[in-house]
């Protein structure tokens, strides 16, 4: 084993070691996402599957242009021109998200499945005081019906909504308030945060309010997009630490989106590493990071920096494939120090190695079954 991997697998062993349900929350079924450019389609998402299960945390990693913002947008079906989600099925709760319409996609978004954008800090509204943009969040998902029918019932507690995402009674004012104060404490911010602007808040700080609002309506799914990124290292792991108490205490499953190995092998379960709008490898982050199946993952870790020896830093040669008009085989080929003659025109079959365990490797042909 490698120096990296070493100090490495020590970082994953303080990841929660939880023991997860096998209740899915959400299963992504050969999902396609392309780009429509003048030069064609660009394959950003290319037959993507997995299943995230009740209260796991998922890191999907990848380097830059592998595929990663692109699914965590589709997941959320923000999906926006010049990109299209061309195939596949997202499945929340039973329900196709593909298949809903927009009014009942709208009340699935936090209620359901919530998003931290990439940049989430700069995704506040600046003219907008705190306690605004969280409760807007959450009025946006009574429908007209319910508060005409419930409001002033005793029967639904305060921002309980039904499966489909409504609430299912208008909460008061003063819950609203009180809600708020809760959500700002669950995120380590004073009430008082409420009354502020964005511009008065650090980046840290404006990071937990978007988590607030995240967390607001107690979704079954969180999708983090690298929600650490332009913090320092000391935020970063203070953000990454409120994310883990907040999605324990709703009891959400999580979707992280990063680069940094070495931080999502402290938060993660679970490890998804993408490349060129692939899945190439899926499964525990303890022994992935002990034994990668894949040589891209093996490469991506043995990249990682190490403190404690001392190495000459190891990149991973040559650079990703575009994903326009990509060539049948593996498309880490050209970079892959196994490649075998099979690799480069045969595309590698999705296989089974152990239970939650998989990877798209020619060098498992044998060894595993297609799973
Ligand atoms: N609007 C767009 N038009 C055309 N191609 C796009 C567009 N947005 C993204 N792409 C392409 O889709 C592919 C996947 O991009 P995506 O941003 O999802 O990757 P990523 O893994 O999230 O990268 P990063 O880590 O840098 O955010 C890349 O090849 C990218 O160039």
């Amino acid at each position: 084993m490698t120096t990296a991997t070493n100090r490495t697998t020590a970082d994953a062993s303080q990841s929660t070691n939880r023991v997860l349900s096998e209740e899915i929350a959400l299963r992504v079924e050969d999902l396609h996402v392309y780009y429509e450019t003048e030069a064609g389609d660009v394959k950003a998402v290319n037959g993507v599957s997995f299943d995230l299960r009740a209260g796991e945390r998922l890191a999907l990693v990848g380097e830059s242009g592998s595929g990663k913002s692109t699914m965590a947008t589709a997941l959320m079906r923000m999906t926006r021109p010049p990109g299209k989600i061309v195939s596949g099925s997202i499945t929340l709760s039973g329900r196709d998200i593909l298949q809903l319409s927009e009014s009942e996609i709208r009340r699935a978004r936090l209620a359901e499945i919530a998003l931290v954008p990439q940049g989430a800090m700069n995704s506040l509204n600046p003219v907008i005081r705190i306690e605004k943009q969280i409760i807007d969040g959450i009025l946006d998902h009574i429908v007209e019906e319910s508060v005409g029918n419930s409001s002033g019932s005793r029967r639904s507690e305060v921002m309980e909504a039904n499966a489909e995402g409504a609430l299912l009674r208008k909460p008061t004012r003063r819950e609203l308030r009180d809600k708020v104060a809760d959500l700002l404490t669950n995120v380590g911010l004073s009430p008082s945060v409420a009354s502020m602007y964005p511009h008065e808040l650090s980046g840290g700080m404006k990071q937990r309010a978007v988590l607030a609002i995240a967390t607001c309506l107690s979704p079954k799914v969180i999708l983090a997009d690298e929600p650490t990124s332009a913090l320092d290292v000391v935020v970063q792991r203070q953000i990454m630490q409120t994310l883990g108490k907040l999605q324990s205490g709703i009891d959400a499953a999580v979707i992280l989106v990063g680069h940094d190995m070495g931080l999502v092998a402290q938060f993660a379960d679970t490890i998804g590493v993408m490349y060129a709008g692939r899945l190439v490898e899926l499964g525990p982050v303890e022994q992935i990071f002990e034994d990668p199946q894949h040589p891209y993952t093996r490469l991506l870790i043995e990249s990682l920096p190490s403190f404690s020896e001392k190495k000459d830093f190891v990149g991973i040669p040559g650079m990703p494939p575009r994903l326009l008009n990509l060539a049948t085989g593996c498309a880490f080929y050209p970079r892959c120090p196994s490649a075998m003659d099979i690799c480069q025109d045969t595309d590698p079959l999705d296989i089974a190695i152990r239970p939650n365990w998989r990877t798209a490797c020619h060098l498992h042909n044998e060894t595993g079954s297609d799973g």
